[in-house]
């Protein structure tokens, strides 16, 4: 999509990114922590191997290790039984040994056949059916990576997978970067928590559980602030508290243009503004901007739109990047790959459309269907939907047409 396309004054939605992640300065500081409270971390160096993978030669079957040259019409004595977590040993000369799964080949041995391909006659000597290699089914010392090889970079995040393999080094604590604290204000006099009663025009407050959540999925510390009134001094006022204890502050609501949307000219007050409007439906008024002197030295702020699913895209397309930058990860470009849509659909005039939308796998080849409602305060089909049909500002969706979808599994890891 060109800018000349972009309702006046909104940014692309890649230019908003581009500009969010490169002003996403990773946090500083390390931090020491056992391995089994590091999941989701974020390393703070690059991590080397301390022993080669595997550390011996050892076998991948239950089955006998022998030196093939050695194998004849009569088959081989079984001399030795090594079981996992035995010492290395020497096959004896003319015999073979009885191995386990991960137990350490003997020295002299070349191969291990599987005890499926064996028999055992009543001298208690092994006979192979089939065809024997050499090297076949052991595991060699060093074949995966060795001692002094990279394991993982500084700013990789530590998933069950990374977890295990450090463990599998020996490894018990990992240095990793501090988590990042982020302040949470919802903002609105309307709101009310749930489990309050609900008078007539109040609105319960769904925002404020979707941001923790995010939040924390993401591995941040939330510094939640609850709910703030609709004035430009609360307001004022809660930003000046999180300045000055969280790494980066988020707010919902009053971002709009109306005079009871105080984020805007607050921000400016406070700080400075780096953008507001991005061309994204939803999710349009979302603003960008640092709190203190403007400059990104200051605590950076993002203020996302107060209806529930324009706070929910703002996050996963602009938020959540900054985050990661900020965490210390890389950021990816926005995964998507074309899907055939199942419907036919208005396009949005001057910013691209976010269409949540269920993928049927019937046929073979995913079709997507409207998940349900679109307006950005519904957010039924958004807490069901598979990804996004992302639809060019001023484009009409055909169906049978392909378009690009958006999964909405990237937005989590
Ligand atoms: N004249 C214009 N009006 C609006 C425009 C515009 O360009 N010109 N933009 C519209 C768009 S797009 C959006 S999105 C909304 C965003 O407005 P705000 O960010 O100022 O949000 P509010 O006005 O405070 O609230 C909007 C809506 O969302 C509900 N809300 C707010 N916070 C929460 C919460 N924490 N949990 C659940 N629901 C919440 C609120 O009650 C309103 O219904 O502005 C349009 N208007
Ligand atoms: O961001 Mo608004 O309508 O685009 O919800």
């Amino acid at each position: 999509m060109t800018c000349a396309t972009l309702a006046k004054g909104l940014l692309d939605l890649e230019v908003a990114r581009a500009r969010m992640i490169a002003a996403a300065e990773p946090i500083r500081g390390e931090e020491f922590v056992a391995l089994d409270q590091a999941v989701g971390r974020v390393l703070s160096r690059h991590l080397v191997a301390r022993l080669d993978m595997p550390s011996i030669d050892n076998s991948a079957m239950d089955g006998y290790a022998l030196c093939l040259a050695e194998l004849g019409e009569r088959g081989l004595p079984v001399v030795l039984r090594v079981p996992a977590g035995a010492a290395v040993s020497a096959l004896p000369e003319g015999g073979c040994a009885r191995i386990f799964t991960g137990a350490p080949v003997p020295t002299g041995a070349d191969c291990v056949i599987p005890q499926e391909r064996v028999t055992l006659d009543g001298e208690g000597r092994m006979h192979v059916s089939g065809e024997a290699k050499p090297g076949a089914n052991i595991r060699r010392r060093g074949e995966e990576y060795r001692a002094g090889d990279a394991l993982l970079p500084s700013g990789a995040t530590l998933n069950p997978a990374a977890l295990a393999m450090l463990a599998s080094q020996g490894i018990a604590e990992v240095p990793v970067l501090p988590r990042l604290t982020v302040a949470l204000i919802s903002t609105g006099d309307e709101l009310i928590e749930p489990g309050e009663p609900c008078l007539a025009g109040q609105v319960y407050n769904s925002n404020r559980v979707m941001l923790r959540a995010l939040l924390e999925q993401q591995g941040c510390e939330v510094l939640d602030l609850g709910i703030i009134g609709d004035t430009a001094e609360a307001l004022h006022e809660a930003f000046v508290v999180t300045r000055d204890s969280a790494d980066l502050v988020i707010c919902t609501g009053g971002v709009s243009v109306g005079e009871e949307d105080h984020v805007r000219p607050v921000l400016e007050a406070l700080g400075g503004l780096v953008f507001h409007g991005v061309a994204i439906k939803p999710g349009k008024p979302v603003a960008f901007g640092f709190l203190d002197d403007g400059s990104p030295e200051g605590v950076p702020l993002i203020a996302l739109p107060g209806n529930p699913v324009a706070s929910l895209v703002g996050w996963q397309l602009l938020a959540r990047p900054f985050v990661q930058g900020r965490q210390g990860r890389a950021v990816g470009p926005l995964q998507q790959f074309n899907v055939r849509a199942g419907f036919s659909r208005r396009g949005n005039h001057g910013r691209r459309e976010l269409l949540r939308v269920v993928l049927d796998w019937q046929g073979g080849l995913p079709v997507a269907f409207l998940a349900g409602g679109q307006g950005s305060h519904m957010l039924r089909a958004a807490s069901q939907a598979h990804g996004y049909l992302m639809m060019a500002a001023d484009t009409d969706v055909e169906e049978g047409h392909e378009y690009p979808y958006l999964p909405a599994g990237q937005f989590v890891d």
